[in-house]
């Protein structure tokens, strides 16, 4: 494990019946920082951040190593943000309750201190009028609320590491860049490394110093965020980017990338992201891609330097001719000759 990681995961598979959802997946949590993990649905996010904390739902079998294994020191060394505040809180206790038994599980404290450290972590994440709504139940609180009285309780014991799974998923917008603001305020506080699952590129270029970006279980490209969405050196990435509003070619409100993700059960041979690459070529379709180093990154493709720049335009084009009807025919059809042209 290299000395300056807080988790190194190596070869991570995690199985339902035999079938990888996530397929050998390594990489380092380092002190700190802030790793999105993002790809589409399904891509094994959700997974791979909950194999962190020991979360794995019942069924799913796995191999490789993640270490030091902090499972048995949930809400102490490592913590949780979930989707959804409500799996996180119980409906049956108050919240201030709550966040005060969360202290006393790290602090020998008295029973009153511990209420007055959970009213002052409600204050915290910007909890109006704290010591009331620490006396209130979960069901009383607003969504908002009650995802920032969990960060609160995530955050309360100082733990290294903060996993938040699409913490704001269940948000409108205006609360998501609250809850995130609280989210990057208290892990920056207590000075953890928070892996935060998103598929939102925007949350990435706002909150993340790397990105992990994940496809069918595997990793596709993983190195400093700004770097990887200025120029990502993965067909992929550069899909998942083109499908931002701001890269749509005027007017046009068509997804970039074509198609969806394969099922864990249904992987194409090869690349598993090749039938809907405009740049695969025969050794995709045959060979799964291992990630290989470029330019201070990992990128697992065996086409990167064939990418143009900039690399949106790859699939632009592709979501044009689309549009026009055309490239319907085979996977990858008419548009992919034009969009191999150097640009
Ligand atoms: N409890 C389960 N039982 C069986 N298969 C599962 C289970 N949980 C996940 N999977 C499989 O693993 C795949 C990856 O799941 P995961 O939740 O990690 O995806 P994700 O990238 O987080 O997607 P999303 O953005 O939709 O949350 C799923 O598409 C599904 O095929």
């Amino acid at each position: 494990m290299p000395s300056d990681a807080l988790l190194s995961v190596r070869d991570l598979r995690i199985a339902f019946d035999g079938v990888e959802a996530v397929r050998g997946l390594s990489f380092d949590v380092r002190p700190h920082e802030v790793l999105a993990l993002v790809g589409e649905s399904g891509a094994g996010k959700s997974l791979t951040a909950r194999a962190l904390l020991g979360m794995l739902p019942r069924g799913a079998t796995t191999s490789g190593t993640i270490l030091p294994d902090l499972s048995a020191h949930r809400g102490r060394r490592i913590s949780l943000v979930p989707q959804d505040a409500l799996s996180a809180l119980s409906p049956v206790h108050r919240v201030g309750d709550q966040l005060a038994a969360a202290v006393r599980s790290v602090a020998r404290v008295s029973r009153t201190e511990a209420r007055a450290r959970a009213v002052a972590a409600l204050d915290r994440v910007g909890i109006p009028d704290a010591a009331r709504r620490a006396r209130a139940y979960p069901h009383e609180y607003s969504g908002g609320m009650r995802q920032r009285a969990v960060i609160a309780m995530a955050t309360v014991a100082g733990p290294g590491i903060v996993v938040a799974d699409e913490p704001t998923t269940a948000l409108d917008e205006e609360h998501r860049d609250q809850v995130l603001r609280v989210l990057a305020e208290r892990r920056e506080a207590v000075g953890a490394a928070l892996v935060l699952v998103t598929h939102d590129m925007d949350v990435v270029r706002d909150h993340a110093d790397r990105v992990l970006v994940m496809y069918a279980g595997r990793l596709t490209e993983l190195g400093p965020a700004h770097e990887v969405l200025d120029r990502p050196r993965a067909p992929y990435t550069a899909g998942l980017l083109a499908s931002l509003p701001q890269h749509a070619p005027p007017g046009r409100r068509l997804p970039a990338l074509r198609g969806t993700p394969p099922a864990p059960g249904a992987l194409p041979p090869g690349c598993a992201f090749a039938p809907r690459c405009p740049l695969a070529a025969d050794i995709c379709r045959t060979a799964d891609p291992e990630p290989q180093r470029v330019e201070g990154r990992l990128v697992a493709c065996h086409r990167w330097p064939e990418l143009p720049h900039p690399a949106t335009r790859l699939f632009q084009s592709q979501s044009q001719s689309q549009s026009r009807g055309r490239g319907r025919g085979r996977e990858h059809g008419p548009g992919q000759e034009e969009e191999r042209q150097p640009v």
